[in-house]
Formats: C-alpha cells, sequence, structure tokens
C-alpha cells in the first residue's frame, strides 16, 4: 500500500512540500497551528505568493472539483497520528529575539506533538533547518519504535514549486537501528524525483544538518564576496558587473550568486549563518567561523551604503521633506517575503531619518505594511514614482525592468534612480532622460 504522508507546519516549505508529495501520487495530511492558514489552504487558496503552488493546490485539495483529492489538512495532531506512516517536520526556526542562536521552541513544540499521536513503525523526518546535534537530541523524544531522519531542504523561494519537484539533490540522516528502515522509506517517498535524476545522498545526522548550513554560508560568502568587491569597485573606479561576469567565466567560480546590490535578505540566510556561528561557539568551533561574521557586516553595511548613495544624490544632507519612491518591498522578486528584506530595511532607515519614502511592490504590500505600516504605499510603480526626488530600485522584479522610463519620467521631480540590485538596463533609462546609477559600477 503507498505510503501515506503529513506534513507538520504549513508555510512556505510546508505548503509546498504537501502539494508537491500529493503530486507525487501520496495521499497527504498538512497540519498546521494557525486554523486560519488550514482553512485557507483547505479550500484550495495559499497564505502566501508562491508561483505555481495555487494551480498544484488546486489539483490535489480534497473538495475541489476536478481534484485528485489526495490533499487535506487539518489542525488536529490525532488525525496526524493515525494517518501517517511519514510526518515531515516542517515548522519554523526563526532567529531568537537579540541572539544569534536559532529558536527551536517551533521544533521541539511539533515533536512534542507528534510524540504524543505517531503510530509505532511510523517514520519522523525532519525538514526545518535546524543547529547541528538537533536530530540527534530529538530522537530521544520520540516513543520507541518510531524512526526519525534528517533531510533538510534546499527550495528557493520563487521557485519552491519546481525545486521541490525536481530538487537537485536530495540528501538524508540516518542513524542508529532505524536507520536501515528510514533510508528505504525515503528512497519510496523521493522514487519519483531520483528516477528523474535527482541524487539521494545517505549520510549521518550531523552530516545532514551540517549540509544545509554549509550550503548557506556558502551562498552567504559568494554574495558578501561580490558586494566587498563592489566597496573596492567604488573606491576604484571600476565596474562590478564586468568583474562578476569576467571572474564568472571561470568554470571553478561559476556566474552565478554573483549579482552585487543592497545585499541578501529573506527567512534563511541571514538566520542561518548566525545561527551556524552561534552552534560553532556552543562546540567550541567557532574559529572555524570567524569569517561568518564577517559575510554578515558586508550585508548588512550594503543597506547603509544604499541609504548612504541616495542622501548623497540629494545633495548630502537630510531627508527631510525629499519624496523617495522605493520599487520593491520584498527580499527577492516573485515572492510576498519581507522577512529581513534589504529593501524594506532601506525604505525604514530613509523614513526614520525623515524622509517621505513611498513604496510599491507587486506582491509585497500586504506583508510589507504589516511590518512598516507607517511608510507610504502606492497601487502602481508610477504611483510610487509620482513627485519623487529620487528613485530606489531595491527588489529586482520583472515588472521594473519592463517599466516605461519615458512614462516615469514625466511624472518625478527629478529622473534620478538609483539601481540597489543592478538589474535594470542602465541604457534604457539614460536614453529616456534619466541620471541611472548602480551600486559598485561608475557613474556614466
Ligand atoms: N522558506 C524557505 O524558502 C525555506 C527553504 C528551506 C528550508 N527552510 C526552513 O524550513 C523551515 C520553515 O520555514 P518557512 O519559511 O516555511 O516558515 P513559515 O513561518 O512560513 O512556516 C512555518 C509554519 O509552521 C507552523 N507552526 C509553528 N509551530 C508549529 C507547531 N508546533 N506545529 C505545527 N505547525 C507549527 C506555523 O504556523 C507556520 O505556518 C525553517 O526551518 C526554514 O529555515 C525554509
Ligand atoms: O547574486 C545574488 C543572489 C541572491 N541575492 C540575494 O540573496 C537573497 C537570498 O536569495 P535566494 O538564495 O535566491 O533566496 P532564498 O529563497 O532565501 O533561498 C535560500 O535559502 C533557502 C532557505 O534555507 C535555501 O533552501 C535556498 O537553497 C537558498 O538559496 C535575496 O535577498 C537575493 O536578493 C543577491 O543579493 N545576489
Amino acid at each position: 500500500m503507498a505510503l501515506k504522508i503529513t506534513v507538520i507546519g504549513t508555510g512556505y516549505l510546508g505548503a509546498t512540500h504537501a502539494a508537491a508529495m500529493a503530486e507525487m501520487g501520496f495521499e497527504v495530511l498538512g497540519l498546521d497551528v494557525v486554523p486560519e492558514k488550514v482553512e485557507l489552504l483547505a479550500s484550495g487558496r495559499v497564505p502566501m505568493y508562491e508561483p505555481g503552488l495555487e494551480e498544484l493546490l488546486a489539483r490535489h485539495v480534497a473538495g475541489i472539483e476536478g481534484s485528485t483529492g489526495r490533499l487535506r489538512f487539518t489542525t488536529s495532531w490525532e488525525e496526524v497520528g493515525a494517518f501517517g506512516d511519514v510526518h515531515f517536520v516542517c515548522v519554523n526556526t526563526p532567529q531568537k529575539h537579540g541572539e544569534y542562536g536559532c529558536d527551536m521552541s517551533y521544533v521541539d513544540a511539533a515533536f512534542g506533538s507528534l510524540a504524543a499521536v505517531a503510530r509505532e513503525g511510523s517514520l519522523v523526518v525532519g525538514k526545518s533547518t535546524v543547529p547541528v546535534g538537533s536530530a540527534e537530541r530529538l530522537a530521544a523524544v520520540l516513543p520507541q519504535g518510531v524512526d526519525l531522519a534528517w533531510n533538510p531542504e534546499f527550495l528557493r523561494e520563487g521557485f519552491a514549486v519546481q525545486d521541490t519537484l525536481r530538487p537537485d539533490r536530495i540528501v538524508v540522516g540516518v542513524s542508529g537501528d532505524g536507520a536501515a528502515r528510514a533510508e528505504k522509506t525515503l528512497r519510496e517517498v523521493y522514487a519519483v524525483p531520483v528516477a528523474e535524476g535527482s541524487p539521494f545522498v545517505v549520510t549521518d545526522f550531523p552530516t545532514a544538518e551540517l549540509v544545509k548550513t554549509a550550503a548557506n554560508s556558502f551562498l552567504a560568502t559568494k554574495i558578501s564576496f561580490i558586494n566587498a568587491m563592489a566597496e573596492v569597485c567604488e573606491a576604484a573606479g571600476g565596474d562590478v558587473a564586468r568583474l562578476a561576469e569576467a571572474i564568472g567565466h571561470d568554470e571553478r567560480i561559476g556566474s552565478k550568486f554573483l549579482r552585487a546590490g543592497i545585499g541578501f535578505g529573506g527567512g534563511c540566510l541571514p538566520k542561518d549563518i548566525r545561527a551556524f556561528m552561534a552552534r560553532a561557539g556552543e562546540l567550541g568551533a567557532d574559529q572555524a567561523l570567524t569569517f561568518l561574521r564577517e559575510i554578515d557586516s558586508i550585508n548588512m553595511r550594503r543597506r547603509g551604503q544604499m541609504v548612504e548613495m541616495a542622501r548623497e544624490t540629494l545633495g548630502g544632507n537630510s531627508f527631510l521633506g525629499r519624496r523617495v519612491a522605493v520599487l520593491g518591498a520584498t527580499f527577492k522578486p516573485d515572492s510576498d517575503d519581507v522577512r529581513d528584506s534589504p529593501a524594506l530595511n532601506v525604505a525604514g532607515q530613509i523614513h526614520l531619518q525623515g524622509g517621505q519614502v513611498t513604496v510599491y511592490d507587486p506582491k509585497g504590500m500586504d506583508n510589507a505594511r504589516k511590518v512598516f505600516p507607517t511608510l507610504g504605499y502606492a497601487d502602481s510603480a508610477l504611483e510610487a514614482v509620482r513627485g519623487a526626488d529620487v528613485v530606489l530600485h531595491l527588489t529586482e522584479w520583472r515588472e521594473f525592468r519592463e517599466l516605461d522610463p519615458a512614462e516615469l519620467a514625466a511624472v518625478v521631480s527629478s529622473p534620478v534612480v538609483l539601481d540597489g540590485r543592478n538589474a535594470l538596463d542602465g541604457e534604457r533609462w539614460r536614453a529616456a532622460g534619466w541620471t541611472y546609477r548602480a551600486m559598485g559600477r561608475p557613474r556614466a
């Protein structure tokens, strides 16, 4: 009989994972502790913006006309326990307030609830990003006869559906008596992507946990590296975009993740590198990761440098009374996620310094308003830039690349655009009468 799967925590990761498991042919039950989220998902709607996810849900959520009916949602732990052969834990692991470390309270609560209901012979699979050593600790929370595996997730927001259906690797950490059983079960769960070519890597618990934080640390390092080069380019008069293009031709370096700008944000890279440093400290290996402190500070510095670039453009004095249009609020395009968003941080800093900031984002407006209700918001890019003394491009949505610079030039107070993402076609904007400046690049 086909395995029955539950997904605990149906946020960005869990909702996508649940829908993808149903797409792979399994019966799936998703659980969340937020009843409104469960209600929304149960009616086939997505509580966040993720391209392709709503369509995938509609194909499988029970009760929707024409669906397979393989996917249901609940708030009942008893139902989860009775239903599941495999339980995927996808709850949030945010940064602790005022500390670098990871807040494990949601994971601990989920394991506590699961331990009380999981059937003998079932498998619990951790997917949340956790400090190394957590799996071993959590295995002891589960009753005898319930196995644990750690299977970190590498999906990118904006590409979550395709990354889940066809992951570039599947990493499975197993341990102890149940190791072979857990591996066999997960090979069955991931049979489709493995048949389509996804590598399946089996490790011990600590290695699986470390693969996740190592991968995110590497990505963060690559971005901060190019941003450090951008700082040097700014000082020396070089062009970081051409530099990135040139070094990227070396296959050992590669061209991806070398876009300089206002740096990385989101619910993953910033908090994961900090949690990694904190955990290394606990393990007495803090020296190994001191470089991540620098990666973090280069990244955070970029936001301030964007603010200074805007100030300089406006004459070098105060922002008081100056109108600043901000294009972008989310931490990256094709997402509504504003967690630790560099764009919103820059907008907020200028606002707090007296600037009249108006923000527009294609999908992030509701979340941005919740985090920063005092900023000005507009319903379109055109409305946001109306009367602006300077326009900041801070999230590289396609919609912004496709704007007509001439139309915008007609409504601003001063046609100056600062590209914090190195993503607009500067020549096109200049041809329409704009002064275009990008971070890490010479002035034309
Ligand atoms: N978002 C991503 O792109 C991504 C990618 C890979 C890994 N991760 C990791 O996955 C985990 C989840 O991230 P996310 O972005 O989906 O977070 P999220 O905040 O969007 O979703 C977490 C969900 O878990 C629910 N939850 C909290 N406590 C619970 C409990 N005790 N029982 C059941 N549900 C509970 C919350 O209500 C929420 O809906 C984190 O560890 C994150 O680091 C995220
Ligand atoms: O060249 C680049 C590439 C990215 N970014 C920024 O870096 C941040 C993170 O981007 P990305 O990694 O694409 O987004 P996430 O969806 O947060 O995905 C990361 O974090 C997830 C959660 O751990 C992992 O699963 C993914 O593999 C990992 O890429 C965003 O603010 C981007 O604007 C840059 O500034 N320059």
